[in-house]
């Protein structure tokens, strides 16, 4: 019988506890999924990942035992006290003396154990977030050889951890001694009570003796009450951190009523756009654009003039502060997300790939894609014949974020990415690593057949990409101090001719140098 009650108690727990933690689990995912990058600028990732690990594993743990054994521990006090007071009420009532104390101590040491926990799981978080960062920059820490600067940092968030984790421990172990003594004090005042009682021929032996062994069925549920204590309180500061997540909110909303947008013409308009990443400082200011369809609009600038943040509002990656973005007409806010970023193609010059195959990276996101569409892609984005130099050609692995293919691979196994989608509208970055000239023609050659018959925004640094651009806008501090093709702006003498002097035309001849010379510096 016992054992059938053992079981069913488990398999109830258990399977409740794994159904919060689930559901939580999927919720933050979910959630993570969709806020905007606003969030995640704000936001560490390792502290992300602690949350969705750490704090849920917390609560699962409180809901696995916390929950059960509280319920166990009120059916207890409740059943042995109504037993104390049916066998003495004066006793009983003696024996509750301690009660107030109790209540008093364990609030307090609650709020504190509250606080304390918050603590705990947030240098967790600081700790994986050192982790993660020197896990993902493990290229840069070993090249600047500081591997003992980074054990000092990682070492001294495990020291103010494990100082976090002793504190919390020796409170609550406190906390479970005093409760245990307010108790015995309790009993000990039973017995002299019940002594004189006794004397006085108003009691007997046997029926204090009952009593007292009455009273001691007491000390389980006191000292479960002093770990179902610590439990809550850690469960309700990780249960916070969690639905800081899930109540945040996201600048970037998609409105109820938003319409899917078709494939669009190509038509974008910037309208008056400015945008701000803080209070403080705009980055654009009354920006206007307007795209044809099919055209290129090269945009140049100092580093931290806005380039990025222009092509950012596009898909929505941030919303505008003030004016307003257009394609084909309709405010890009009045649309789903999800149809406005079929629409809008990005080749990254750092690309992101998953730890896959060739094939499935080509393919990322595109589960209708067939072997003949991979390879039409890759031959566009001129990759196809090196995978197929590979000995596993498009079943190549490419390793832990692509570690395993080269920058200018990487970057065109971005556009044959792009070219799968088929977006009528593009935002591309063209820089490239310091490459070959023979890789540098490839890449060229396939940003060209990436770009034909789309409108497309290009990040511009070479003067190739600029020459073949239909307009050319030159940003300064968030604005638009110049635009036209590439002879209006020469003419003008402003800043575009500034950066043509001093950055394209150096480039150009010093890829024309190393093209009749013939060096070959390999594709890196
Ligand atoms: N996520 C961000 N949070 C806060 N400020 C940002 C953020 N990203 C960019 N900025 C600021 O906005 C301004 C414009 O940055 P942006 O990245 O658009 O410039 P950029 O011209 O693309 O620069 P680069 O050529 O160096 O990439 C800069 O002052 C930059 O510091």
């Amino acid at each position: 019988m016992r054992g059938f009650f053992d079981f069913a108690r488990t398999y109830t727990t258990d399977s409740l506890s794994q159904f919060v933690t689930y559901d939580f689990r999927n919720q933050i995912y979910d959630k993570l999924q969709h806020v905007s990058f606003a969030y995640h600028d704000k936001e560490h990732t390792g502290n992300l990942m602690s949350k969705a690990t750490a704090d849920v594993e917390a609560v699962r743990r409180f809901v696995n035992m916390g929950l059960v054994r509280s319920s166990e521990v009120v059916v207890r006090t409740l059943a042995v006290t109504s037993i104390l007071v049916w066998l003495n009420w004066e006793l009983a009532l003696i024996s509750l003396v301690f009660v107030p104390f109790l209540v008093m101590r364990s609030t307090m040491v609650m709020g504190r154990l509250r606080r304390m926990w918050l603590h705990v799981q947030e240098v967790n978080g600081e700790l994986v977030t050192a982790l993660q960062e020197n896990l993902v920059g493990i290229h840069v820490v070993k090249a600047f050889g500081s591997e003992d600067f980074e054990r000092r940092k990682y070492d001294k968030k495990a020291q103010e951890l494990r100082g976090e984790y002793y504190q919390s421990e020796r409170l609550q172990g406190t906390n479970s001694a005093w409760m245990s003594l307010y108790f015995t004090f309790a009993l000990g005042l039973i017995v002299w009570y019940g002594g004189w009682e006794i004397i006085r021929g108003d009691l007997t032996a046997g029926q204090l003796t009952m009593f007292v062994l009455y009273l001691n069925q007491l000390t389980f549920p006191i000292r479960s009450a002093a770990q179902i204590i610590n439990s809550f309180s850690r469960a309700i500061s990780s249960g916070g951190r969690i639905f800081d997540v899930l109540d945040a909110d996201s600048p970037v909303e998609e409105k109820p009523n938003a319409r899917i947008m078709g494939r669009s013409e190509g038509l974008v308009r910037f309208e008056d756009a400015s945008f701000a990443y803080d209070s403080r400082s705009p980055s654009l200011t009354s920006v206007n654009i307007e795209a044809e369809p099919g055209e290129i609009t090269a945009i140049l600038g100092a580093p931290g003039s806005g380039k990025s943040t222009i092509v950012n509002l596009l898909p929505r990656f941030y919303d505008v502060t003030g004016g307003r973005v257009t394609i084909d007409g309709q405010d890009i806010r009045e649309v789903t997300l999800e149809s406005l970023r079929s629409n809008v193609g990005i080749v990254q010059q750092d690309i992101f790939l998953f730890d896959a195959t060739i094939r499935d990276n080509i393919a990322y996101g595109i589960s209708s894609a067939t072997e003949e569409d991979i390879i039409n892609a890759a031959k566009v984005a001129q990759l196809h014949d090196q995978i197929m130099a590979f000995a596993h050609g498009y079943d190549t692995w490419v390793g832990e974020r692509g570690s395993t293919l080269s920058g200018g691979q990487r970057q065109r196994l971005s556009i044959a990415r792009t070219v799968l989608v088929d977006p009528p509208i593009l935002i591309l970055d063209d820089s490239t690593s310091s490459v070959d000239v023979e890789t540098e023609r490839q890449i060229h050659q396939a940003m060209v057949n990436v770009m034909k018959g789309r409108t497309t925004f290009v990040i511009a640094h070479r003067l190739s990409t600029v020459r073949e651009a239909d307009q050319i806008l030159v940003l300064k501090d968030g604005t638009i101090a110049e635009r036209g093709n590439h002879h209006e702006l020469m003419a003008q003498r402003g800043i575009y001719r500034d950066i043509y002097e001093l950055q394209l035309r150096p480039q150009e001849e010093v890829l024309l140098d190393a093209s009749i010379a013939g060096g070959d510096g390999g594709d890196n």
